[in-house]
């Protein structure tokens, strides 16, 4: 199976894959929900009413943003602003860089961006449902941005036929920050906060991008009832994402009351999902909830994320008092995560900022 460009999957996941019914069992991932997936469609908010001419309307609009993000932790928005054109282009972009050759893709000499970022699969995975079947370049956004100031002959080590993917990047980088600001000052003009500590801490040189690609899995149907991920169930470390996901082929999935949901893709829409340092700074009130991708066995799936985060040295304190989490840098954060995966095989998260005592329930 697989083609040149896919990443031996097979051959890193063959031990888990064989080991699964000992696995199944001692699986204490204590994020317990039920497996049976109704398809959903998410809030869907029209951005265009933040231009409207009544007031009334701009603030129904953004009240919208405030509840989808307290209800859901996930919505859609339509007419964004930016054009199906770019969409249809980044897509296409990314498709040929995912379909360049497995070992061109890993090295780093060649690659498309700096070194490292290449990613596939969940190296660190100990049981199947840490696996993620699926490819990724990962971006900071200060690569795309500087490229533009390079002349063809300070980059002599990119290949050139990444040229017109780094542009298009480059146009939906500048649009998608633009609305990531938007959408995040909004909610934090809802909750009450009339600082600039967002637009402050947050700017495009600390955000990230992802091309996700998820191929085809053919292991699903002879795991049985266990489904193996696209992208392992995890939350967002940032203040929030946005995503433009394939509209074709469907995959993402979200827990809402303790039940996965399928999101019903839109092809108008993006979707933003509120990430950990808004749960942390809104102090519980915007949601980070878990979701995933399921694979497909037949077709292949790609996605695009936009990670708005704040400088590592961001402290995140919570808006309102008593606090449910303790205080803690950006980069602390991360630390904390990545060690969390090294170690168990995925991340923790805020759980691990609880200030426990607060709320310790005497038996
Ligand atoms: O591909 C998707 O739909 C989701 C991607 C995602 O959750 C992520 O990159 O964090
Ligand atoms: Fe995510």
């Amino acid at each position: 199976m697989g083609s040149v460009w896919d990443p031996p999957f097979m051959e890193a996941y063959k031990n888990l894959l064989e080991k699964k019914e000992e696995t199944r069992n001692n699986n204490n991932n204590n994020e317990v929900v039920a497996d049976v997936v109704e398809e959903c469609e998410l809030p869907v908010i029209d951005l265009s009413q933040l231009e409207a001419r009544e007031e009334e309307a701009r603030e129904e609009c953004k009240s919208q943003i405030a509840r989808a993000s307290e209800e859901w932790g996930f919505f859609q928005v339509v007419n964004h602003g930016i054009s199906g054109d770019i969409l249809k282009r980044l897509r296409w972009e990314e498709e040929k860089a995912f379909k360049e050759p497995f070992d061109v893709k890993t090295r780093e000499e060649n690659n498309y961006f700096s070194a490292g970022a290449y990613r596939w699969g969940s190296p660190t995975a100990t049981c199947i449902k840490q696996l993620s079947w699926s490819e990724a370049f990962h971006i900071p956004l200060t690569d795309i941005i500087a490229s533009n100031n390079n002349n063809d002959n300070n980059n002599n080590n990119i290949p050139s036929n990444n040229n017109t993917l780094r542009l298009i990047m480059e146009h939906f980088a500048s649009r998608v920050s633009k609305l990531a600001e938007r959408i995040a000052e909004i909610l934090a003009e809802k909750m009450g906060d009339k600082s600039s500590f967002i637009k402050e801490n947050c700017l495009p040189d600390t955000c990230y991008m992802r091309l996700n690609r998820y191929p085809a899995c053919p292991v699903r149907a002879r795991c049985g009832d266990e489904i193996i991920n696209g992208l392992m169930a995890h939350t967002d470390s940032d203040f929030l994402t946005i995503l433009y996901q394939d509209h074709q082929v469907g995959g993402l999935q979200l827990v809402k009351d303790g039940k996965w949901i399928a999101v019903k893709p839109n092809p108008e829409a993006l979707i933003v999902n509120i990430g950990d340092l808004f749960q942390a700074y809104s102090n519980g009130l915007y949601k980070s909830v878990y979701h995933r991708v399921v694979t497909n066995p037949i077709s292949e799936r790609f996605s695009t994320a936009y990670f708005f985060c704040p400088s590592s040295d961001t402290v995140i304190d919570s808006f309102t008092k008593p606090s449910l989490y303790r205080k803690f840098n950006f980069r602390e954060y991360r630390q904390q995560v990545r060690h969390d995966v090294c170690t168990l095989g995925s991340k923790i998260g805020l759980p691990r900022f609880l200030l426990t005592h607060h709320h310790h329930q005497p038996a």
